[in-house]
């Protein structure tokens, strides 16, 4: 069966815009912030998609677009910037960055309580930690999760194994699916008998950014297949990481490419969004008394 992410995150998308509008009536409107650098062709597809959804929604969504050759303070300047402005509740620094700048340090310099991917270190230890409380988690993560429930598949004691550790997709997806006891593991270029271990996932998540790497032999019969890769061929299809055509007909489940894993994501950055904003309030409301 083909999971249909358009479907879920329209369901997902029609509650926020539920929550936004909740909010609205009490004078408070989300707002995102999305600084992009650079002319990459995908960063601008993908950073005006996430601009289109939050104003579907009621979302207030700013972009900042800098040349490719800005440099690290100008960026730095601008998350200070959005850190003090209260009308921004999520700060989203698309990826990927030029050479010239320092990702880490312009991640560790966006406020915790504003980090719309769940990617600086206090978060994502949180999440490591399996700590209680609320703190954002990467959005790509947590569409797979909520994709895995909708479709009912069991977590506890399952064979995961992960292709690929970004620290925006495969790290968080360890944690989350290991706090849930399942049994993970992390397979890269430098695995040995990789096809050894993909065979025996239950559930075979691939983030390599690799077309066509997972092939109908790495899989098992029955498993269920993530893909999370999104690949523009030099014919302009958008093609997966892994070999759809071949894989699905021996997939319990499986996401397509386009309408799987990416329609979630960007439902998943809104909900955090608005998340993010009340949040924040109910911070403020109990400092004030
Ligand atoms: N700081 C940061 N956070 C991110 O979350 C982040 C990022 N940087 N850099 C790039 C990746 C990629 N990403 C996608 C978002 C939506 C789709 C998406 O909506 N895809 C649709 C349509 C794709 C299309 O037609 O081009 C689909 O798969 O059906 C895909 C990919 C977020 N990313």
């Amino acid at each position: 069966m083909i999971i249909d992410g358009k479907k879920i995150a329209r369901e997902i998308n029609a509650k926020t815009r539920q929550q936004v509008a909740a909010l609205k009536a009490h004078q408070l409107t989300p707002g995102i912030a999305v600084i992009v650098v650079g002319d990459d062709p995908a960063s601008q597809i993908y950073t005006r998609t996430k601009h289109r959804l939050a104003q579907k929604l009621g979302i207030a969504s700013t972009r900042y677009h800098f040349p490719a050759d800005v440099d690290q303070a100008t960026v730095l300047q601008q998350v200070r910037k959005l850190n003090r402005d209260d009308s921004v509740d999520a700060i989203l620094v698309q990826a990927p960055l030029p050479a010239q700048l320092n990702g880490e340090e312009i991640v560790n310099a966006i406020d915790p309580a504003k980090d719309a991917d769940g990617l600086h270190p206090l978060n994502l230890g949180r999440l490591y930690a399996k700590q209680g409380g609320h703190y954002p988690v990467a959005c790509t993560p947590r569409g797979i999760m909520t994709l895995l429930k909708q479709y009912q598949v069991p977590l506890a004691g399952a064979n995961v194994v992960i292709v690929g550790r970004s620290l925006l997709v495969g790290k968080p997806l360890l944690a989350l699916l290991n706090n849930q006891n399942a049994t993970v593991t992390f397979v890269g270029r430098h695995t040995k008998k990789r096809a050894t271990l993909t065979r025996q996932a239950d559930i075979l998540i691939v983030a390599a950014g690799v077309p066509g790497l997972v092939k109908a032999g790495d899989v098992k019969a029955g498993a269920v297949v993530i893909d999370v890769g999104i690949n523009r061929l030099p014919s302009g299809k958008l093609v997966g990481d892994v070999d759809f055509a071949g894989v699905a007909s021996l997939a319990r489940l499986i996401t397509p490419v386009p309408g799987g894993v990416g329609p979630l994501t960007v439902a998943m950055l809104m909900r955090q969004t608005v998340e993010l904003a009340e949040w924040r309030r109910e911070r403020v409301a109990s400092l004030v008394g």
